[in-house]
């Protein structure tokens, strides 16, 4: 297909269902189209479909907007200055993510082997995400395979701490697992779906915050204090994580 995703170093596009799994053999019932700010080589014309380069460029520079405050106000939690993140954000290249996880037996998506999107942390700086009102996103806040809902609250979003910014702030932030898996049921809804039944289709948005890709990733320390990662350059970073992701080679 000429709009799938195929290259890790762009990383836009079009991504079917089945094309990224999770490395713990999770199947992951979900498809997806990533957008990006500087190239959009793959994204439908108007011809193709009216408005949506359009909508997705108006809203992509809204989440852009909301990027650079957020940072800001992580900075502030790490006693950092305002302007501190304005050079690793200068050409910050985000990718913007629409989810649609297609409707799935119920019986399938709860089965260990298949979720909606397997555990993972996200590997930029931080993740700004839109949810519907259907459920089924979890996070591990303390890395303990113990998964609490993220419930949808109409009006906002969740924002997730990713490795990037984990690997900054040298532990002090730490990145979010998560996953999406069946949203939780009440009994009135599970006998309506019945045991072979669909669950509902779900979407998301996912807004992934990168930093400028020639930038050096390296942890902020205090006196006396030991770095625990090494330095990492930004653009190798992502790239090098999305062909492992998508299981491409990073040279195509
Ligand atoms: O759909 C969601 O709520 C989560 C999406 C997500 O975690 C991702 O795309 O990395
Ligand atoms: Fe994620």
């Amino acid at each position: 297909m000429k709009d799938r995703l195929d290259n890790p170093a762009i990383n836009q596009g079009y991504t079917p269902e089945g094309a990224e799994n999770g490395k713990d053999g999770i199947i992951n019932h979900k498809e997806a189209y990533e957008h990006r700010r500087f190239q959009n080589q793959k994204c439908p014309s108007d011809e193709e479909m009216k408005g949506f380069k359009t909508f997705m460029d108006n809203f992509y520079q809204k989440c852009h907007k909301l990027s650079l405050e957020v940072l800001r106000a992580l900075g502030l939690i790490l006693n950092l200055p305002p302007t501190f993140f304005d050079n690793y954000m200068a050409r910050s290249d985000a990718q913007f993510r629409i989810l649609h996880y297609m409707p799935v037996p119920v019986h399938t998506l709860l089965s260990e082997r298949h979720a909606r999107i397997h555990p993972h942390t996200d590997f930029g700086f931080c993740t700004i995400l839109f949810q519907d009102s259907v459920g089924g996103l979890e996070i591990d806040p303390f890395h303990t395979k113990s998964f609490l809902p993220a419930t949808p609250i109409p009006g906002t979003c969740v924002i997730n701490i990713a490795d990037l910014l984990q690997r900054l702030s040298n532990d002090r932030l730490r990145s979010t697992l998560h996953r999406v898996v069946a949203p939780p049921l009440s009994e009135e809804k599970r006998r309506e779906i019945g045991e072979d039944g669909m669950l509902p289709p779900r979407y998301s948005a996912a807004f992934f915050v990168h930093p400028s890709p020639d930038i050096t990733i390296e942890p902020l320390v205090g006196v006396d204090e030991e770095p625990k990662y090494a330095p990492v350059n930004a653009g190798e970073w992502r790239t090098g994580i999305t062909a492992s992701n998508y299981a491409l080679p990073v040279s195509t």
